[in-house]
């Protein structure tokens, strides 16, 4: 069985499969996005249930753009119309909300809500989720390195003063007792990372099911944390 010392403090997962969902049910793509939404609100409280700390989900990567703009329309005003919805209940459960991903192309009154949820909950500690919007693993590599640039053109820092620990807290994870995902969830079969996290990644247990996300319930996350459980994570280090 479970056991809770053994929970992982960060998970992170890309919830895949929702419009396959959807065809395969012979509905519109939107009510796959809908049961979407009502499955990460599932996994959500699961986490609350289960004490982990932290949940980053990829709910809109920066190439979903390429997708037709009816699709992304929808997505958008799912995701803000969900968040509204959810804002009250999240921040009374003690949930924090951070949005990580380059918010500059979301339309205002979505840029307007992330901004009020973010401050709303941020003294919020019992589960930290961070939604991964137009977000993409290289640019935020990109971007602590940008800043380490800045810092070392300022004089702040030498350049052989950059170890990881610098560049950590430059990434968009920041944000978070625990930055690194000790697990990562991918559903609908794909065995791929997709430019999400990519340097917090690096020591990360990955877990892949053919499950489609809005099929991912408590027994599929279940499964996913014994799994999870059941490894030995050596970190490179001792090989048993
Ligand atoms: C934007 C993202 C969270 C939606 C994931 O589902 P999806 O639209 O990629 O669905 P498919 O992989 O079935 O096309
Ligand atoms: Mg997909």
């Amino acid at each position: 069985g479970l056991r809770r010392e053994l929970m992982p403090r960060h998970v992170a997962v890309i919830m895949d499969g929702n419009r396959r969902w959807a065809r395969m049910k012979g509905l519109p793509v939107g009510l796959g996005y809908e049961a979407g939404v009502r499955s990460l609100r599932r996994i959500v409280e699961l986490c609350g249930k289960w004490g982990i700390s932290v949940l980053t989900v990829f709910a809109f990567s920066s190439d979903n753009w390429f997708r037709p703009k009816v699709e992304t329309d929808l997505l958008m005003g799912l995701f803000e119309s969900g968040l509204r919805n959810e804002l009250q209940h999240l921040n009374s459960a003690y949930v924090r909300i951070s949005i990580i991903g380059d918010s500059s192309k979301l339309l205002k009154p979505l840029r307007v809500l992330l901004a009020d949820a973010m401050e709303t909950t941020k003294n919020n500690s019992r589960l930290h989720l961070i939604i991964a919007v137009n977000y993409s693993g290289q640019s935020d590599v990109v971007q602590a390195c940008q800043n380490l640039a800045l810092k070392v053109k300022d004089g702040l820092i030498e350049p052989e003063d950059i170890n990881e620990f610098l560049v950590e807290r430059e990434l968009e994870t920041n944000c978070t007792d625990f930055p690194y995902p000790d697990l990562l969830i991918r559903t609908s079969g794909e065995l791929r990372i997709s430019n999400f996290l990519l340097w917090q990644l690096a020591y990360t247990e990955l877990h892949f099911t053919n499950s489609l996300w809005p099929d991912f319930g408590e027994d599929e996350f279940l499964e996913a944390l014994c799994s999870f459980q059941k490894r030995q994570r050596r970190y490179g280090g001792r090989n048993l």
